[in-house]
């Protein structure tokens, strides 16, 4: 459908009589064939924009003057009554990607709505936009697409990112979230399916941080799939291509890179998200010090686990220097935590080599050791001297590790006799299944609780329902990066900082940390519960902005001396704003006065209440 403009024409004088100066000329529209009035077309534009759209909120000044008066039933509504009606009807479905289908059809219908639903309702419906049931939407995605929520930058568009970039309606983006579909959570190569994640990730940039959806811009980049099944599959749709790879798929990056900042800015945050590991490291070196970049699944990860080590200590009563850590996966996520870690020892004492030492990791082809030749690979750094060892039981008996991480994808790999193994080593084992979506996680929390007696200190990536041993209840917590990237984003975006340093995400690791309440350890949780994540966001975007500021990175001078008060100031607000004109006057509307109004507001909104039932 498209507008034509034809020409002007007095409006009709019953029109006019009705609703004054303010409709006394329009101009007339043809939309397939049918002639329409321009206040029609500005007006229903108000219901059709998710931006503007508040549905039955829309007061009867705001139908009236808007010209949306008639295209709605008579019931006004507050947001408060709306969101009781979201609540009760995301709650009918029972399938979760049903649920998800219902959320993406109110973002695309009501954006304020959407964000408030999700903010008040995070411990609900994080599960549903986010890990795992996001993890679903992407390998069903050729299958739900209904309407663009991001950019698709494909490799046929290579020598014209920029004039594509210029296709998104958004002047101000602040923040892109992209992906090459490479590695989707733990489910592998999902191509240009894989867009639900930035989608996902940008949903909470908005509902955890307050960051302006405007300001979000998700991308895949789509350069083809090695997943056969996803070739041969008629619903697919991205380039039914294999990978590009090599010098051709670099120097499609570096125009992403560059056509990024000549379209928006060399402060727009890029966050890299489900890369293969060969290109993640990769970028994430090649781009840091020249780009406002970085990579979520290294970085982020590594500071919301760093988080889960510092509230173990509460329970294990041990430092840094007396953990030995055990990696099941070698890949980005181990090694971003890795990395981290030493840093966090050498800070309590311990030598670079000491630290080191004491960290271990085991891939698909068992311990990494120096017989393995890993001269190239990015773990080259915890290779240990040690005799070749694949089984994972095995090696947890030569080791004795006192924390064990599961970054693998690997689902169900801490077999009951790995959980009974840490724990007859260790008096509270630590042990986190950080892998997405659910089915992929190193073990349940039900098994990790069962076979270590309960003494178990427990993290997951996805989300587990409580456990109940005896007399005791365990609700473990989420080890997941959502802690850690809307709160750092929020303070770089504000900042307009040049390059994220990786003190930011010891920074935010250490707020996280500090949010955690003895509560939540007693209840076995090494994380504060996820309706906490806004709070601790704002916290870790005031220690983000001050280290911007202290580290000369940021661009917003003179410096902001309340920063709480400054980045409040920058926040979405989910609540509806007013629509009507800043002109407008009473009288002007008298149709208003003398007849829309013979029902009260208040009637209507007594008499829907029961309609309702
Ligand atoms: N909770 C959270 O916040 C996050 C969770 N994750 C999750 O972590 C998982 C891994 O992500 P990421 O590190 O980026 O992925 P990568 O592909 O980079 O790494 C996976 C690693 O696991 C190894 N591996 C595969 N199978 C086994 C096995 N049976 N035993 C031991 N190791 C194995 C791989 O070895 P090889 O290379 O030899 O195949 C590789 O080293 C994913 O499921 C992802 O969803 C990731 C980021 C954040
Ligand atoms: C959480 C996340 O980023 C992942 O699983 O990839
Ligand atoms: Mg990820």
């Amino acid at each position: 459908m498209y507008f034509r403009p034809c020409l002007w024409e007095p409006a009709s004088k019953l029109w006019q009589s009705r609703c004054g100066k303010l409709l006394a000329a329009r101009r007339i529209h043809e939309i397939n064939g049918d002639i329409i009035t321009p206040s029609q077309v500005r007006g229903v534009d108000h219901l059709r924009d998710p931006r503007l759209n508040k549905g039955l909120a829309f007061t009867l000044e705001e139908r009236q003057t808007l010209g949306i008066h008639g295209l709605q039933p008579a019931r006004i509504k507050t947001q408060e009554e709306q969101l009781q009606l979201c609540k009760i009807s995301v709650r009918r479905y029972e399938d979760p990607l049903n649920k998800y289908l219902y959320l993406s059809d109110l973002y695309d219908r009501n954006e304020r709505l959407f964000f408030r639903l999700l903010s008040e309702n995070i411990e609900e419906l994080m599960p549903i936009i986010y890990t795992p049931t996001v993890g679903l939407a992407c390998q069903r995605f050729g299958r739900i697409y209904r309407r663009p929520k991001g950019l698709f930058v494909t490799y046929n568009d290579r020598g014209h990112v920029f004039d594509l970039l210029k296709n998104w309606p958004e002047s101000d983006v602040r923040a892109i979230c992209v992906t090459d579909g490479e590695r989707v959570l733990g489910l592998g190569d999902l191509g240009t399916n894989g867009m639900g994640i930035p989608i996902g990730k940008l949903a909470l940039y908005t509902a955890l941080a307050r960051i302006k959806p405007h300001q979000c811009l998700p991308i895949v980049v789509d350069v083809g799939t090695n997943n056969q099944h996803l070739l041969e599959d008629p619903l697919y749709v991205g380039l039914r291509q294999k990978r590009v790879v090599g010098k051709a798929y670099d120097d499609f990056m570096d125009e992403f890179m560059e056509a990024v900042v000549r379209r928006y800015s060399q402060t727009t945050l890029v966050q890299f998200e489900d890369f293969g590991n060969h290109n993640a490291f990769r970028f994430l070196e090649k781009y840091r010090n020249s780009y406002c970049t970085f990579n979520d699944d290294i970085q982020g990860t590594a500071a919301a686990v760093m988080a889960g080590f510092y509230a173990s200590q509460r329970v294990t009563q041990k430092s840094f220097k007396d953990y030995t850590f055990l990696f099941a996966g070698s890949g980005g996520a181990a090694i971003g935590i890795a990395d981290l870690t030493v840093q966090a020892m050498v800070l309590d004492g311990l030598s670079i080599d000491e630290a080191y030492n004491k960290i271990f990791m085991v891939d698909v082809d068992g311990l990494l050791t120096k017989s393995r030749n890993l001269d190239e690979h990015q773990a080259v750094k915890y290779v240990k001297d040690m005799a070749p060892m694949t089984n994972l039981v095995e090696i947890i008996s030569a080791i004795k590790p006192s924390v064990l991480i599961g970054a693998s994808a690997a689902g169900g790999i801490f077999t009951p006799e790995v959980l009974r193994l840490m724990a007859s080593n260790n008096e509270r084992p630590v042990i986190f299944a950080l892998s997405n979506p659910t089915i992929k996680a190193e073990c349940t929390a039900e098994d990790a609780y069962n076979h270590t007696e309960g003494r178990v200190v427990f993290s997951s990536g996805s989300p587990f329902p409580p456990v109940t041993m005896g007399d005791k209840t365990f609700y473990p917590g989420q080890g997941n990066n959502a802690y850690i990237f809307p709160g750092i984003s929020l303070g770089v975006i504000c900042t307009e900082t040049h390059h994220i340093p990786d003190e930011m995400f010891l920074i935010a690791a250490k707020e996280v940390a500090k949010f955690v309440e003895i509560s939540d350890i007693e209840r076995g949780s090494l994380y504060p519960p996820l309706s906490r994540i806004p709070d601790l966001s704002m916290n870790i975007a005031i220690a983000v902005t001050q280290c911007a500021y202290d580290r000369g990175l940021s661009s917003i001078y003179p410096e902001p001396q309340d920063k709480r008060k400054w980045l409040e100031s920058q926040l979405f607000d989910f609540n509806y704003e007013s629509s009507m004109p800043k002109t407008w006057s009473w009288p002007e509307l008298p149709y208003i006065k003398t007849r829309a109004l013979t029902q009260t507001p208040s009637d209507l909104l007594i008499k829907g209440k029961e309609n309702d039932k």
